[in-house]
């Protein structure tokens, strides 16, 4: 059984808190786990994740920061996730295809059918079995982002404003209703205790760790 998890949700809101948390929780039951993230997660794919976040690749325009994303993730799966996967680790991701969904999809209008496309070419069979959406209200997501940034050091994306945030937060949700068999709305909100142990309580009874004690 393959166990590929990724974290997904708007900005700051604890996606690679709580993907190091389950980490540290998998670990702990001597389970063998690969934290990656997107973009990038390889060396090439890191490359590419520079040049969108400093808003390099922004002048050529949505569709070829959509291009230029379905290449950092093909490069991503063939060196880190599948090899991975195939050697029985899991694999927890901190973004992966629903970001391109919401941010490049809906926020960014590119074609949805543009975007099905340059995931099945990039992505291929690798499906994540589970889906952890971080859900909470994005002045909160925004408020942890720049507590932790400090507000000179905002990506391109976080320095956009609040309806953008909101309309992200949405394409979220939405993505969640559309596959409710893949994603599970998580509620972020609280102490990272509290959302580490709703997750746990969603992979554990997914994965049939429940009985599985820490060793
Ligand atoms: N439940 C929480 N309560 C308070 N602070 C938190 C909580 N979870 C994470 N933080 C803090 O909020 C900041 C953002 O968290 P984190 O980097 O995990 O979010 P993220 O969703 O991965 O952000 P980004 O979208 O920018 O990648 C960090 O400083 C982190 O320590
Ligand atoms: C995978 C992916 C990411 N993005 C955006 C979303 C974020 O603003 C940044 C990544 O920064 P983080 O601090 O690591 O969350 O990239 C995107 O627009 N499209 C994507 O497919």
């Amino acid at each position: 059984m393959s166990r590929f998890i990724t974290f997904e949700g708007g900005e700051g809101v604890g996606k690679s808190t709580q993907m190091r948390r389950l980490a540290a929780r998998l670990g702990e039951r001597e389970q063998r786990v690969v934290t990656t993230r997107e973009p990038g997660g390889s060396p090439r794919a890191e490359r590419l994740r520079q040049l969108l976040l400093t808003g390099r690749a922004k002048p050529f325009g949505q569709l070829a920061e959509t291009v230029l994303l379905a290449s950092a993730r093909a490069d991503h799966v063939d060196r880190v996730i599948r090899p991975a996967l195939e050697q029985g680790a899991w694999v927890l991701c901190d973004r992966f295809i629903d970001s391109t969904r919401a941010y490049q999809g809906v926020l960014g209008a590119v074609d949805a059918d543009v975007i099905s496309a340059l995931e099945r070419v990039a992505a291929g069979d690798c499906v994540p079995d589970l889906t952890l959406i971080l859900d909470a209200p994005t002045e909160l997501g925004l408020g942890r982002a720049g507590a932790r940034a400090g507000e000179g050091a905002r990506d391109r994306f976080e320095a956009e404003d609040g309806a953008f945030h909101e309309r992200l937060r949405r394409a979220f949700i939405d993505i969640c209703r559309h596959e409710p068999d893949r994603c599970v709305l998580i509620d972020a909100t609280g102490a990272e205790n509290e959302v580490a142990d709703r997750i746990w309580d969603v992979v554990s009874r997914r994965f049939d760790l429940t009985s599985v004690a820490p060793a």
